[in-house]
């Protein structure tokens, strides 16, 4: 639905040359939510008033429903604009008219007759739960509110696209959670794409089919969020799944698993204990309903360096888990020839986070899901699992 190729802007001021969005690709599926998650100046903002042109890229192509926005002036530009809704985080309403008036602003503009305005406005407060505030102005409404009427507004003119501009980072959390539900629902009901910006990695979370990262201007990881989740390497899951720096002890070797749906049912640890004979350390973890699928992460120690436990490492890679390793050791790295899984060192490092706002720390990704293994009682390798008593540990993350 949306087409980025080879995106760039720079924005030129007193001599200087910043670079906001350096040769973005971004491809937005038809009826999917979209997230790009970024820190403060990361160029997401940018970014997405290129989708409809409110800044005008330096290159690049932006192709809306079919249409090369760049290619387009006059009517057809102000049609296909027409097609793209926005958000914003301030929500940008008017304090001098009515909640109803708001809604019923982009319709006057786009010279839609009264009668059928009043209906349409009637239309949109429905779907957006406000009906009964019609009459109310933005000063005597939540900030919730004013959000669902900007939302109201956005949609006035059918439009197929929604931008949304941090639309719920002035929103506590639990306005968050109703808007993401509401814009979920309208997703789902209208077949609305959904191109949203964020730095809450919980958006993301919450209601996104697929994100990208975005860095210095760039997109450094992008696809479907499952699909990232279960990447080695990525960005995503070390910002939803946060576990502290690997510490690996001489003569061990320290694994994050992740695993998603069927698999997280299947106590893998306990499997391994017993059909090798070797103690496992469980170090941390964490589990998140992600869409329909349960997805988690859990960090493990085993016994002997990584070339004694290729056999392991295979075995669970074997049970459809995706399989990371710390601390390098090239010559083992080679030997992981399939890509599913890699070796690296402390660049994995956790608790950093893309967030600058409220940041997905342990104890908040772990609240929602099922119990955690909880990582300062396990410090002191207390949490060793072997035979049966794995299985409650294992029961208790999966
Ligand atoms: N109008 C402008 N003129 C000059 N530089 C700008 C302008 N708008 C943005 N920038 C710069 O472009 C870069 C990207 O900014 P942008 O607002 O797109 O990032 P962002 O990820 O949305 O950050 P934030 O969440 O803080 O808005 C930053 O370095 C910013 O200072």
């Amino acid at each position: 639905m949306i087409q980025i190729e080879k995106l760039r802007k720079v924005y030129r001021a007193r001599g200087r040359a910043v670079t906001a969005v350096d040769d973005v690709d971004l491809d937005v599926r038809e009826g999917e939510i979209f997230g790009v998650l970024g820190r403060s100046g990361a160029g997401k903002s940018t970014l997405l008033r290129c989708v409809n042109l409110l800044e005008r890229p330096d290159a690049g192509r932006v192709v809306v429903d079919g249409q090369d926005l760049l290619a387009l002036s006059g009517g057809d530009l102000r049609r296909a604009r027409q097609g793209i809704g926005m958000i914003h985080q301030h929500f940008g309403l008017l304090g001098s008219r009515t909640v109803a008036g708001n809604v019923a602003f982009p319709l006057e503009v786009m010279g839609v007759p009264r009668a059928e305005r009043a209906k349409r406005v009637a239309e949109l407060l429905e779907l957006v739960g406000l009906s009964e505030h019609a009459k109310a102005y933005p000063a005597q409404i939540s900030g919730g509110q004013k959000q669902r009427v900007g939302i109201a507004r956005a949609l006035a003119g059918r439009p197929k696209v929604l931008l949304s501009d941090e639309a719920t980072s002035a929103l506590d959390p639990e306005t968050t959670a109703s808007i993401l539900e509401l814009l979920r629902d309208l997703n789902r009901r209208l077949g609305l794409t959904v191109l949203l910006i964020t730095h809450e990695m919980d958006v993301v979370k919450r209601i996104c089919d697929s994100a990208a990262i975005m860095r210095d201007g760039r997109v450094v990881e992008s696809g479907r969020v499952r699909d990232l989740l279960l990447r080695p390497g990525s960005e995503l899951a070390r910002g939803l799944f946060p576990l502290p720096a690997a510490n690996v002890r001489p003569g061990t070797t320290v694994v994050d698993v992740t695993f998603e749906g069927d698999s997280a049912d299947k106590p893998f640890v306990s499997t391994l204990a017993r059909t090798y004979s070797i103690d496992v350390n469980i170090l941390g973890g964490a589990v998140e309903e992600i869409g329909d699928t349960r997805i988690g992460r859990l960090r493990i120690e085993l016994p002997g360096d990584p070339e004694i436990n290729a056999a392991q490492l295979a075995h669970l890679r074997e049970s459809g888990l995706t399989v990371e390793v710390h601390g390098q050791a090239p010559a083992y790295e080679e030997s992981l020839a399939d890509g599913e899984s890699v070796a690296h060192g402390e660049s994995l490092a956790h608790g950093e986070s893309l967030a600058d706002g409220p940041a997905p720390v342990d104890g908040e990704s772990l609240a929602d899901g099922p119990a955690p293994v909880d990582g300062e009682s396990v410090a002191g390798g207390a949490a060793v699992v072997h035979g049966e008593a794995a299985q409650t540990a294992e029961e208790a993350l999966s």
